[in-house]
């Protein structure tokens, strides 16, 4: 049986679009994008930084809860995210372009478009669409594809957020330009969540020379963000406890916290 990641892989390769007509549409959008916000002076401000992200279902969760994202995303911005993820994946997260569309126009912080980017219509998709940002994933990319995807996504303005699982991941992402790196606490094949990785992950990273890294996945309390904080954690992206939470905005205030802290 196929693995997770080469089913989705699958899926894109079938979804992605190269016709004229829809290139010519996608250019057409950017070129008619009014707003833009930058999403690494985002990662910038001094207090707890979330990215918090609407995500209606998982495949480690199933349907997590169906919510109309503009509202979503709107309740996470006034509770004081520094930016919003929105998962575009139809298959496994219920997710779409249209949700990001809704959101960045809802929202007046930077858009992350969370998918399974492979090729650079996707990329272009991205920016059409409102998203400030875009997550590269190096587990599916070749380095030579990450590297391109890098540079065609700045050449739109746009500074991505590059995953990774492991030290080596992350030195091929940074040799190839990255400065905004993701540990993914989730291990793609198991679903299994583990903190420890961004604990032993990111000091090192940042040694690398990495400008920013960002916790992501498995975070549901505000123990965790002061702990994760003190192995050089800049950021966090948090989906499924906010998702799950009756009170959205209450939770994501509870996992701020309050203050500055440099
Ligand atoms: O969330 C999943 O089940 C999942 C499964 C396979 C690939 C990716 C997956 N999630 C994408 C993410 O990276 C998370 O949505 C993000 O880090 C937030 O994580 P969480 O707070 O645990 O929802």
């Amino acid at each position: 049986m196929a693995s997770f990641l080469e089913r989705v892989i699958q899926v894109k390769r079938k979804e992605i679009r190269e016709d004229r007509d829809y290139i010519a549409e996608l250019e057409r959008l950017i070129q008619e994008r009014a707003k833009f916000f930058d999403f690494v002076s985002a990662l910038k401000n001094c207090r707890t930084k979330i990215i918090a992200e609407v995500k209606k279902a998982s495949p480690s969760m199933g349907r997590i809860r169906e919510v109309k994202p503009s509202q979503q995303a709107k309740l996470y911005e006034s509770a004081g995210a520094v930016a919003i993820s929105v998962l575009t994946d139809r298959e496994f997260f219920n997710g779409s372009l249209e949700d990001l569309r809704e959101v960045r126009e809802a929202v007046s912080v930077p858009v992350l478009r969370k998918d399974f980017i492979i090729h650079k219509v996707q990329v272009l998709e991205a920016k059409a669409y409102g998203a400030d940002t875009l997550l590269l994933i190096v587990r599916i990319l070749s380095p030579r594809e990450l590297g391109e995807l890098i540079s065609f996504s700045r050449e739109l303005g746009l500074e991505p957020l590059v995953e990774v699982f492991s030290l080596e991941e992350a030195k091929v992402a940074l040799d190839h330009g990255a400065t905004v790196i993701g540990i993914n606490n989730r291990d793609l094949d198991t679903l299994k969540v583990d903190i420890n990785l961004t604990k032993e992950l990111a000091p090192k990273i940042k040694e690398l020379g990495a400008k920013f890294v960002i916790a992501e996945s498995g975070i549901e309390t505000r123990e965790q963000i002061e702990e994760l904080t003190g192995y050089n954690v800049d950021a966090f992206l948090v989906g499924t406890s906010l998702m799950k939470s009756e009170d959205p905005y209450a939770k994501l205030k509870e996992l701020l916290g309050f203050g500055c802290r440099k």
